[in-house]
Parts: C-alpha cells; sequence; structure tokens
C-alpha cells in the first residue's frame, strides 16, 4: 500500500495532550471534508506535491528521527485502505506514542482491535462555523477512552454552546480528555475564557496551537 505524503517534519506538537514535546509529523494528502476555517487546504488539492510512501518507508523515517511522539494528519489521515497496517506496525513499536488527527466523520470501530496502548485519537467533533457538522460520526464517541481526546474548535458563542451541549449530552469528560480551541484569530480567547467559567467547565482544557504562536501562521513543516 502507498501512502500520499505531502509533508514529513520534526517540531514541538503544537496540539493536544503532548503540546510543547517534540514529535514527528506526517501529512497525508486529501481530505473528505471541506471546514470553512482549514488551515490545510492546500494538502487536499488533486494537483498537491507528493512523496509516495510505504508502511516500512513511513516507519523508517520515524524511527530515524529519534523522536518518540508521532503525529499522523494531513488532510484525514483515516481516509486511506490500508491504513490500518500502518498503526498495526507502530502499535507494535512500545518506543513510540502515535497520536492520530481525524475529522470526526471517520468510522473508528474498525480500528478497535489495533492494541491501544501506544495509539491515541483526537477526534474533532466540527461545530457549525466549519460547515460539517452533519459529517460527524456520533457512534464514534463510543469507542474513545481515556487515552483520547475530543476536540471542539470554535469560532463563535454559537459554535461554544454546540460544543457545551455535545459534550454533556455525551458525557465526554468522564469518557475521554475534552479541548477547546480557537479557530485561529477568529475569537478572542477572551471570551472562551468566559464562556468556560459562566458554564463551570470543569475538566475542559483551552489550547491555542503553538506552533502558530512560535512562527508565522501559515508557515509549513512546523
Ligand atoms: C488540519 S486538521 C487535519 C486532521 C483532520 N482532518 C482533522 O480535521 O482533525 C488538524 C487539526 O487542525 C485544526 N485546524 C484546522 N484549521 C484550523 C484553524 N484555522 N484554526 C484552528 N485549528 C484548525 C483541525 O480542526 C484539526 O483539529
Ligand atoms: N507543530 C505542529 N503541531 C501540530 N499538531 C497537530 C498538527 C496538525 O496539523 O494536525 C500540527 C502542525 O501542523 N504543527
Ligand atoms: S477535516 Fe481537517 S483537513 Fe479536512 S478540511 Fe477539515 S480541518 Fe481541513
Ligand atoms: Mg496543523
Amino acid at each position: 500500500m502507498e501512502y500520499k505524503v505531502v509533508e514529513r517534519f520534526v517540531s514541538i506538537n503544537g496540539e493536544g495532550r503532548l503540546a510543547g514535546q517534540l514529535a514527528v509529523f506526517i501529512r497525508f494528502a486529501g481530505c473528505n471534508l471541506n471546514c470553512s476555517y482549514c488551515d490545510t487546504q492546500w494538502a487536499n488539492k488533486g494537483l498537491v506535491t507528493y512523496e509516495s510512501m510505504n508502511v516500512e518507508s513511513i516507519y523508517e523515517y520515524i524511527k530515524s528521527t529519534g523522536v518518540r511522539n508521532v503525529t499522523l494528519t494531513g488532510g484525514e489521515p483515516l481516509l486511506r485502505d490500508g491504513i490500518s497496517d500502518l498503526l498495526k506496525l507502530l502499535s507494535e513499536d512500545h518506543e513510540l506514542f502515535v497520536e492520530i488527527e481525524t475529522n470526526g466523520s471517520i468510522n473508528l470501530k474498525k480500528f478497535s482491535a489495533i492494541s491501544r496502548n501506544t495509539i491515541s485519537f483526537t477526534m474533532d467533533y466540527k461545530l457549525p462555523t466549519s460547515n460539517m457538522e452533519s459529517e460527524m460520526n456520533l457512534d464514534n464517541f463510543s469507542y474513545l477512552t481515556k487515552n483520547d481526546t475530543v476536540k471542539f474548535v470554535s469560532g463563535s458563542m454559537e459554535d461554544l454552546e454546540k460544543a457545551k451541549f455535545i459534550i454533556y449530552k455525551y458525557d465526554l469528560i468522564k469518557k475521554t480528555n475534552v479541548y477547546i480551541s480557537p479557530v485561529f484569530g477568529q475569537i478572542d480567547m477572551k471570551d472562551i475564557v468566559q464562556f468556560m467559567m459562566d458554564n463551570h467547565m470543569n475538566g475542559v482544557t483551552l489550547q491555542v496551537q503553538l506552533h502558530k504562536v512560535i512562527w508565522e501562521p501559515e508557515k509549513r513543516g512546523v
């Protein structure tokens, strides 16, 4: 199985539970959604330049970096047939901790058989601002554990209200890690903090994309 890889690099992880730690990134081409705010739309275009890599060459690259946190992202990394083969190989190397950024539309049930000790899903719940909310697979919440994360990328008060509704309806704080992140530059983070205070959102973590604070927000490969 060949995968279209549009970027591979080492940086600090700017998002998620391991934000601030070194991570090696593999970015796959193509996505089945089209979020209004997507910061990697370039990776989803048909004519994007990519490298063909297979499971072995991806694994070799990861190991060659000496970095133990791995982030698989895109585009939508779980879109490819055969991505389970890569997840299985990576799960067998207990030196690695693998995070998969996924868009909430892909059924996670099919990955239940893979050993999940060192494999963690960060599932976005796409809010109204994204225009992609109708694509969310709500069954996915039953496959997430405390090793995983649900992320609500919010660009408006309407988004925050919807995030609150979903968090409590599905009891997400008990099941998994819950993050709120601003659509970069589109909402005042003070308003998010105020919303969290007004609604007693204990157990929810606010996070800004660290790499966009450190480098130019549009910079690739960081
Ligand atoms: C580019 S996506 C790739 C993985 C997958 N397609 C997804 O949406 O989760 C990686 C993460 O970046 C977030 N993201 C994309 N554009 C953003 C923006 N303008 N501001 C904040 N987060 C953004 C997405 O919501 C997602 O959590
Ligand atoms: N530094 C850095 N951290 C990240 N964490 C998740 C990313 C992504 O695009 O999925 C990302 C990214 O693009 N850069
Ligand atoms: S799902 Fe992810 S990669 Fe696809 S358009 Fe939305 S943010 Fe971009
Ligand atoms: Mg990114």
